[in-house]
């Protein structure tokens, strides 16, 4: 692929009997969104852990951003512009939203910031926080603690955490999970807005949200890749509809 931003090739992984990945090839291309679906137990996650460096493959190779990632530890992926936002919410109840977002931005750019104060006191952090939150539309919520927020406002709260790093590519692992149809809706204008700045890669079984929000789709089943393309393709791709979406599944835009 010519603007290749994340390339897997071939990649392994065993747990006992089950083989989680299976020759497992995907290619990622700079500024779009891909969706990885595939029924439950297909592997999506084992994939996203071995591409963020919370699993190591058993063989085949990963290269982000042109430099091979394969055996790196996942702190030095972040530092290259890998960010995770997490299916299990990974906010901080008690503090305020400003104040998880300011311990993301220090978190990101330690270097920068004098890190043994309390990270809302450096008027840098300070400064950096306020872009942090209206990316994510939470400016109105700055002082509301994250135990206090809808779960819908707790996702984009996760999501603003992931991006305070600048990251290349984000990797969403099932945001839609447990959501109420009001913060759906609010959740795919925020994602519909962030790709446009940053390439994601979601994993996802709300199959409304993925055809409607992916540029292209990868379907895995057993671990396998067994089809790539467009919106469009997937939903014509006869293996497709056999092994996964189903002929009487209506796969809308
Ligand atoms: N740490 C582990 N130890 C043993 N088996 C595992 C481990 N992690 C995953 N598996 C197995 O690997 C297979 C793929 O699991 P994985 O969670 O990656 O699938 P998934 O597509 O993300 O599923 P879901 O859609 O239900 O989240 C499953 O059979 C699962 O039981």
């Amino acid at each position: 692929m010519a603007d290749s931003l994340l390339s897997v090739q071939s990649l392994n992984k065993r747990f006992g009997a089950v083989q989680a990945s299976r020759d497992l090839s995907l290619e990622v291309a700079r500024g779009e969104l891909h969706a990885l679906i595939g029924p439950n137990g297909a592997g999506k996650t084992t994939a996203i852990n071995q591409l963020c460096g919370e699993t190591l493959p058993d063989s085949g190779q990963i290269v982000f951003d042109g430099r091979r990632i394969t055996r790196m530890p996942a702190y030095r992926r972040a530092q290259l512009g890998m960010a995770r936002s997490y299916q299990i919410t990974s906010v901080f109840d008690q503090l305020t939203v400003r104040e998880n977002l300011s311990l993301a931005v220090q978190a990101h750019h330690g270097h920068s910031f004098r890190f043994w104060r309390k990270a809302g006191s450096d008027p840098a952090v300070r400064q950096a926080v306020l872009p942090a939150m209206a990316r994510v539309d939470l400016e109105s919520r700055a002082d509301v603690p994250a135990a206090s927020l809808s779960h819908g406002e707790k996702r984009q709260l996760e999501v603003g955490m992931a991006l305070a790093g600048r990251p290349k590519i984000l990797l969403l692992d099932e945001p839609y999970a447990g959501m109420g149809p009001g913060g759906a809706v609010e959740l795919t204008r925020l994602i519909q807005r962030l790709k446009t700045e940053v390439t994601i890669l979601l994993v996802e079984h709300d199959m409304g949200a993925v055809f409607r929000l992916a540029d292209r789709i990868t379907v895995l089943v057993y671990g396998q890749a067994i089809a790539s393309g467009t919106p469009g393709e997937i939903r014509e791709d006869a293996q497709v509809r056999k092994a996964y979406l189903g002929d009487e599944t209506p796969v809308r835009p």
